[in-house]
C-alpha cells in the first residue's frame, strides 16, 4: 500500500490527473503528537524522516549511535519487536510498525523455507535426465544446468538473469523434471506481477515448451502437465475490492504444489509477504527475475536484498559437480539464502551493442559506454541496434517529433485502417518512447503533449478531445471492479457505429474492452515512465534523458537506464547527453531495509 493517501475524489474525463495527495509525514506526526503530546523531538524529527524515507522505497531508517532509546521507548510511541506500536526500532534502525512486521515475518519464512528440502532426487536417475536435457550445451560452466540441478533439491530458488540470459529456458526444463521426478501431476501456478507481465510469461512459457517437445524432450503428455496460463499475482492471491488483505493468506493458502513467479524485481515487501504467507506448508516457491533492475515502485528491494550474498557449500557445490558433471566451485556466502541464489550469466539474445551497453552500464564501464555511444552516433544504417542522438531533447520540439511519429506510425496506420484490436496491440507494442520522469523537458507529459498537438494538426483528434481513437491509456492504479490493475495498458479504438471503446489485452490473447466513462483516471501513454515500463517489452525502445541542468536529472540511476535499455528487444534510441549517461551509470539505488541483515545466516 502506498504512503501516499490518495483520495477517490470524482474525477472527470477533462481533469484526469487531479488526484489529491495528503502529505504522509504530516500526517503521522499527527498522529505521534496526539498520542503522546511530550514526544521526544529528534524521535519526531526522525519518524518525519522515515515518512519520506518509505514514500521513496525505503523500508527503514538508521537510529543515530547517540540516540537516548529509552526515552523513546518510555515515550508510548517506539516498541521492540513484538510490541503493538507505532514505530519499532530493531537492528539500531526505525520502522512503521507493519513494515518490520513484513520484514521480519518474511526473513523468519525464507530462512525457514531454505532449510525445509524437499526429498533428494535419485542421483543416477536425475545425472541421466540432466544429461539428455543438456545434451546440445557447449557451455562449460552451463549456469542453466546448474540451476536447474540445484533448484530441484530446493523448496526455495532464485533465478537472477538479465534480459535473455534463459530464465524462462531453464524453468521448463525445472519443471518437466520436476513432473518427472513425481509420482503424481503437480499443481503448478504461473505468475507475474502485472497483466502485461504475465502475458509476456505465457507467450515465452509457450515458446519453451514447443522448442523443447521439438527437440524431442518434452511429450504431450509431459507438455500438458506444464500450464500455458500465467496470472497476475493479485488475481492468484485473490484481490478484494476495497481492502489490501487478499483471500488467500496463511490460514485460507493456496492450493498448489510449485509457484513460479516472474518479475520478481517488481515485488515489494509488503506483497512478497503476502504472497509467502499463501504458499501451503510443501509448496516450492521459484523467482524469476534480474536483480540489476530497478526495485519495486513500494517500498523494499527484496529481489536485490535477497540476491545480496550467494555461493554454494562445500558439500552442495560438490554435488552439483558430480550430477552436472562441471565444476562447481564452492565459495561462502553470509546469506542463508546463498545456495538458493541461482544466477545466470549468459545472455542468449544480446549479443550486439544494446547487451555490451546495458552491462557497461550496469558496471560503471564510463571507457566502454564511451565507445558504444560514439559507435551509435553514426550507425552504419537507421536500423542499427543502438542510436544515439547527443542532443538536448528538451532544446527543439522540432527535433524529436519526426522520431517520435515515426515510431508510431505503423500503429496509427493500424487505426485508421480499423485493423482488429490485437493487430494494433501488436503495432503499438512496437515501439515505446520512456523517460525517467513524468513532467519536465525530457519527460512523460511533454511527449504525450508533442505527439497529441501532431494529431491535432494533422485532423486525428479535436483540440482538447480527451478520448478519440488511437489514444493510448495506462492505468494508474488497480480497479478491481473492472479487473484492471495499476500499469495496465489500453488502447482507444472506434466501433462500427462510431463509438469509442478501449481495449485491454485478455488472459487469452485476446482483447476486451471498457467504455471510457469507465476509466476517468486514466493516463495518456505513447510515452511512459521506466518504472512502468518494468515487466514489458518492445521492439524499439526511444529513452530520453533529461539534459545536465535539467533538475529531473537527480532521478538517473543506473538501475534506471539499465531497465530502460533492456526493455527493447531490438533497437535502442538514445536521447541525451553522454555526461548524463556517464553519470546516471556511477550512481546505484540503496534502499534502506534490514532483509539481507535478517537473512545473514
Ligand atoms: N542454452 C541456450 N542455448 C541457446 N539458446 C538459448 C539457451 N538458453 C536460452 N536460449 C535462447 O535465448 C532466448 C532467450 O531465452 P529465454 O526466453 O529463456 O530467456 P529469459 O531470461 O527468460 O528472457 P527474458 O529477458 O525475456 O526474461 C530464447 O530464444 C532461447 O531460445
Amino acid at each position: 500500500m502506498s504512503n501516499t493517501v490518495e483520495t477517490s475524489t470524482p474525477l472527470t474525463a477533462m481533469n484526469p490527473s487531479a488526484v489529491e495527495k495528503i502529505d504522509f509525514s504530516s500526517v503521522l506526526l499527527d498522529l505521534l503528537r496526539r498520542k503522546n503530546p511530550n514526544a521526544p523531538a529528534d524521535l519526531l524529527g526522525l519518524a518525519a524522516q522515515l515518512a519520506k524515507a518509505s514514500e521513496r522505497g525505503d523500508v527503514c531508517v538508521d537510529i543515530p549511535a547517540q540516540t537516548d532509546l529509552a526515552a523513546w521507548l518510555a515515550s508510548g510511541l517506539v516498541g521492540e519487536a513484538g510490541d503493538f506500536m507505532p514505530l519499532i526500532a530493531s537492528h539500531q534502525r526505525l520502522y512503521l510498525a507493519r513494515y518490520h512486521a513484513y520484514e521480519s515475518r518474511l526473513a523468519l519464512q525464507l530462512r525457514a523455507m531454505a532449510l525445509d528440502a524437499p526429498p533428494a532426487p535419485d542421483e543416477a536417475r536425475l545425472a541421466a535426465h540432466l544429461q539428455t536435457f543438456f545434451a546440445g550445451s557447449h557451455e562449460n560452466p552451463d549456469w542453466q544446468k546448474i540451476a536447474v540441478t540445484a533448484a530441484l533439491h530446493q523448496r526455495l530458488s532464485i533465478v537472477s538473469g538479465g534480459p535473455g540470459t534463459g530464465k524462462t529456458t531453464t524453468l521448463i526444463k525445472l519443471l518437466t523434471l520436476l513432473q518427472i521426478s513425481s509420482d503424481r501431476v503437480l499443481n503448478i501456478a504461473l505468475a507475474a506481477p502485472t497483466g502485461k507481465a504475465a502475458m509476456r510469461m505465457q507467450a515465452a512459457i509457450s515458446q519453451g515448451k514447443q522448442d523443447l517437445a521439438a527437440k524431442g524432450l518434452l511429450s504431450a503428455e509431459l507438455a500438458a502437465q506444464i500450464p500455458d496460463q500465467a496470472t497476475t499475482l493479485h488475481r492468484l492471491l485473490g484481490s478484494q475490492f476495497n481492502s489490501v488483505q487478499f483471500r488467500h493468506h496463511a490460514a485460507r493458502p493456496l492450493v498448489l504444489d510449485v509457484l513460479v513467479l516472474d518479475e520478481a524485481s517488481m515485488i515489494d515487501l509488503a506483497l512478497m509477504s503476502k504472497l509467502v504467507d499463501a504458499l501451503p506448508p510443501h509448496a516450492r516457491l521459484i523467482l524469476l527475475g534480474d536483480k540489476d533492475q530497478l526495485a519495486s515502485v513500494e517500498a523494499g528491494a527484496v529481489m536485490g536484498d535477497l540476491c545480496a550474498e550467494s555461493g554454494f557449500s562445500p558439500d552442495f557445490a560438490a554435488k552439483l559437480s558430480r550430477l552436472t558433471g562441471q565444476v562447481v566451485e564452492p565459495s561462502f556466502s553470509a546469506s542463508a539464502l546463498g545456495e538458493h541464489v541461482l544466477t545466470l550469466h549468459k545472455s542468449y539474445r544480446f549479443s550486439g551493442a544494446i547487451g555490451a551497453l546495458a552491462k557497461a552500464i550496469n558496471g560503471g564501464d564510463l571507457r566502454t559506454i564511451s565507445t558504444l555511444l560514439q559507435a551509435a552516433a553514426s550507425p552504419v544504417n537507421s536500423d542499427a541496434p543502438l542510436l544515439w542522438y547527443a542532443s538536448n531533447p528538451a532544446a527543439s520540439g522540432q527535433d524529436l517529433t519526426a522520431p517520435l511519429l515515426a515510431g508510431y506510425a505503423a500503429f496509427f496506420a493500424a487505426v485508421a485502417a480499423n485493423a482488429a484490436p490485437s493487430e494494433v496491440f501488436k503495432a503499438f507494442d512496437a515501439f515505446r518512447v520512456l523517460s525517467p520522469v513524468r513532467q519536465g523537458a525530457a519527460s512523460v507529459s511533454r511527449v504525450n503533449h508533442l505527439i497529441e498537438a501532431q494529431l491535432v494538426k494533422q485532423g486525428l483528434r479535436m483540440n482538447d478531445q480527451v478520448w478519440y481513437a488511437g489514444r493510448p491509456v495506462l492505468v494508474p492504479q488497480n480497479l478491481y471492479d473492472l479487473a484492471l490493475y495499476n500499469g495496465d495498458i489500453g488502447l482507444t479504438l472506434m466501433d462500427d457505429a462510431g463509438k469509442l471503446w478501449v481495449h485491454f489485452p485478455d488472459s487469452n490473447g485476446g482483447t476486451r474492452k471498457v467504455a471510457p466513462a469507465r476509466l476517468p483516471s486514466v493516463e495518456t501513454a505513447f510515452a511512459m515512465t521506466v518504472h512502468k515500463s518494468q515487466g514489458s517489452e518492445f521492439a524499439h525502445v526511444l529513452l530520453l534523458l533529461p539534459s545536465p541542468s535539467d533538475g529531473s536529472v537527480s532521478a538517473l540511476s543506473r538501475e534506471l537506464v539499465y531497465t530502460a535499455i533492456t526493455r527493447a528487444r531490438q533497437q535502442v534510441s538514445l536521447w541525451g547527453e553522454e555526461s548524463i549517461i556517464t553519470s546516471a551509470s556511477r550512481k546505484g539505488i540503496t534502499r534502506q531495509s534490514g532483509l539481507a541483515l535478517r537473512l545473514l545466516a
